[in-house]
């Protein structure tokens, strides 16, 4: 299982994650990257933990003001990008541009959707994964794989009928190392997750317990 942790816009401090998800992640061998602000990239990558990018823009160099270059963030250290969410939600076509952008800068991709209608769509553009994350789990107290088994299972099948080699995450409201191990058995090869970790007083010992689940 590999466990992404999206800082979004949380007022944490993103060396205090990084380090936490660096070290558990050595301790435990499991696979642990964090997703900071795109200014945040350079030094959160430093620390050594794995380091994905929240956002990459469709295009490629060229006049494209305010857009995040797929090219900038590999060569400030990102390995992966997520590409679309639900809180920054990307026309189709904009989701093909930037899995091509990703796909030209050598990022591992995943794909957000909110349903596994998205995710059959999204399977379609031939990401590394998609992450089913339904809206209205998203930051609250229960997880995804307790308030709704049957939306993972039912993403993961709809992925697997398009595309067998795209990997299905889940996400929203995951926290603690039952959430993981539950998501695990629902055939997801990963979870995503931001408030638990981002809001948490003690990030490492959040950490420590997902990946007990794994
Ligand atoms: O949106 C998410 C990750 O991309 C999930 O957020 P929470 O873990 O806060 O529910």
């Amino acid at each position: 299982m590999f466990i992404l942790v999206n800082l979004k816009a949380y007022p944490c401090d993103p060396i205090e994650v990084a380090t936490a998800a660096r070290d558990v992640a050595e301790a435990s061998g499991a696979r642990i990257a964090v997703s900071p602000q795109a200014a945040d990239i350079a030094r959160v990558a430093d620390t050594g933990v794995e380091t994905w990018a929240q956002h990459v823009s469709p295009n490629a160099h060229g006049s494209h003001t305010g857009s995040t270059l797929a090219e900038a963030v590999a060569d400030n250290g990102a390995e992966g990008t997520l590409i679309n969410h639900s809180e920054n939600r990307l026309k189709l076509a904009d989701v093909d541009g930037s899995v091509r952008a990703a796909e030209r800068a050598d990022l591992e991709t995943i794909v957000c959707a909110n349903n596994p209608a998205q995710v059959g769509a999204a399977a379609a553009l031939g990401p590394d994964a998609v992450a089913v994350e339904p809206p209205a789990l998203i930051g609250g107290d229960v997880s995804v794989s307790t308030a709704d088994p049957g939306i993972v299972e039912d993403a993961v099948a709809a992925a697997e009928a398009v595309d067998e080699d795209v990997d299905v995450f889940c996400g929203a409201g995951v926290s603690t190392g039952e959430d993981v191990a539950a998501a695990g058995d629902l055939g997801a090869a990963g979870v995503l997750l931001a408030s638990g970790v981002a809001k948490a007083d003690d990030p490492e010992a959040v950490l420590e317990d997902l990946v007990s689940g794994i």
